[in-house]
């Protein structure tokens, strides 16, 4: 991130609790999804008996005790922004740092929804459509977010992970490795780009664009066929880039942003619709504390994280068939550094020592964890691999892709 980014949380606290069922669990899967909630919540937390390497919620060696909703505690502040001058609307919530991430005091019936970016971020409209009349609470980084939801001061999260045009969102999937929070849902957002400059400003004027670089990367050829030749800059959030250069009166400075970005921050707008693709789309998760209880009677989607220890047996592939066989579509795979071991050195009496880049694989496939054939899949997987976690199984965003239907309500978890 550029010197300009609005990152502004203190590091070194990061009490970090497991959520209730997040804990190590041994389990078979066989089965395991018929009963009860209490069973399909140890099932869904941590299939793998050997991942207690792998968890960082531990205390002592032991599993740490899931958090209970606190009764006393630090209010969360959420002080009004300071006044910025030059058209910018006042009283906007600030977003949350890790140094307020102290217990809060139980709330009102209201869902307290966890995003990063401040108000006018697409992450803001993403947290509205997942839940809809939600309280929306801006974080500074993806880790508060996280955090915010394992310490109950927001109920849910909205996260974005992957986009049609710029690709995954890498920091989201380490993430949810590091952390115990439940794939609950997904929503996927239409992103319509605007290049906002300060009221009277023109686009000859411009020596520079500042955006999150994934914004940055969706006008790549926009801004170039535009003819803007200008500096591009990265920020955190698109609208606290748009913040920013209203803040300090920027006039050779323009942000890409939300029209709703705009408004909030006194900007005009200079071009609409600048991505390079109209159908520019941003799938978020939805994260809580709980699992959701897997169904059949509508689309779902359920999310895995695995790694392997086995040399040379194509464990990949055995992986991909298993699904394969059971006619289990595949809608997303990713590969990760594997954190705790990023590298095996192979020996090799005749040229040294090979170095074998070692990877968590990230798969979404369409099928619910009600479905006996997606159990005896993941039960076949568990037989391939070192490492298997269940992030979620959840219903799929199925609302009509246009343009403007980012209003669309979905079913909330
Ligand atoms: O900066 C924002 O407004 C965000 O919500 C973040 C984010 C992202 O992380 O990809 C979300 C949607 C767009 O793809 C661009 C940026």
């Amino acid at each position: 991130m550029a010197a300009a980014s609005m990152i502004r949380a203190p590091v070194g606290q990061n009490p970090r609790l497991a959520g209730r069922g997040g804990g190590v669990v041994r389990c078979s899967l066989q089965g395991a999804v018929v009963g009860g909630r209490a069973e399909w919540q140890s099932s869904c937390a941590v299939l793998s008996s050997k991942v207690a390497a792998l968890g960082a919620h531990t205390v002592n060696g032991h599993v740490a005790p899931a958090p209970a909703p606190p009764q006393h505690g630090a209010v969360l502040d959420l002080v009004p922004v300071s006044s910025i001058d030059g058209g910018v609307k006042k009283n906007l919530p600030q977003p949350l740092r890790i140094a307020d991430l102290s217990p809060a005091p139980m709330h009102g019936s209201q869902l307290r929804v966890a995003y990063q970016g401040v108000p006018g971020a697409y992450s803001e409209k993403a947290a509205g459509k997942a839940y809809p009349g939600s309280d929306a609470i801006p974080c500074d980084q993806f880790e508060v977010a996280f955090q915010a939801v394992e310490l109950w001061i927001a109920d849910r999260a909205v996260l974005p992970v992957e986009n049609s045009l710029g690709g995954s969102i890498h920091r989201n999937y380490d993430l949810l490795l590091r952390h115990r929070l439940h794939i609950v849902g997904e929503v996927q957002l239409p992103v319509h780009h605007c290049l906002l400059a300060l009221p009277g400003v023109r686009k000859e004027c411009l020596t520079r664009v500042v955006s999150h670089p994934q914004a940055l990367a969706q006008c790549e050829h926009t801004l170039t066929a535009m003819g803007l030749n200008v500096v591009r800059e990265a920020f955190d959030d698109t609208a606290g880039a748009a913040e920013h250069v209203a803040a300090n009166g920027l006039r050779d400075t323009a942000a890409i942003a939300s029209s709703r970005a705009a408004e909030l921050y006194g900007m005009e707008v200079l071009a609409d619709g600048i991505q390079d693709d109209s159908g520019n789309v941003t799938r978020f998760v939805m994260l809580a504390r709980e699992p959701i209880v897997p169904r059949t009677d509508r689309p779902f989607k359920t999310s895995i994280v695995f790694a392997h220890d086995k040399e040379g047996t194509s464990v990949l592939f055995k992986v991909l068939s298993a699904f394969a066989f059971r006619d289990i579509s595949l809608t997303k795979i990713e590969s990760r550094p594997h954190r705790h071991r990023p590298i095996r050195l192979v020996d090799d009496a005749n040229v040294g020592t090979a170095k074998h880049f070692e990877y968590m694989f990230y798969i979404d496939f369409q099928a619910s964890m009600a479905e006996p054939r997606a159990q005896n899949a993941l039960a076949e997987v568990q037989e391939y691999t070192s490492f298997l976690r269940v992030l979620g199984s959840y219903p799929m965003d199925m609302t009509p892709m246009t343009a403007g239907s980012s209003s669309d309500t979905s079913p909330s978890s």
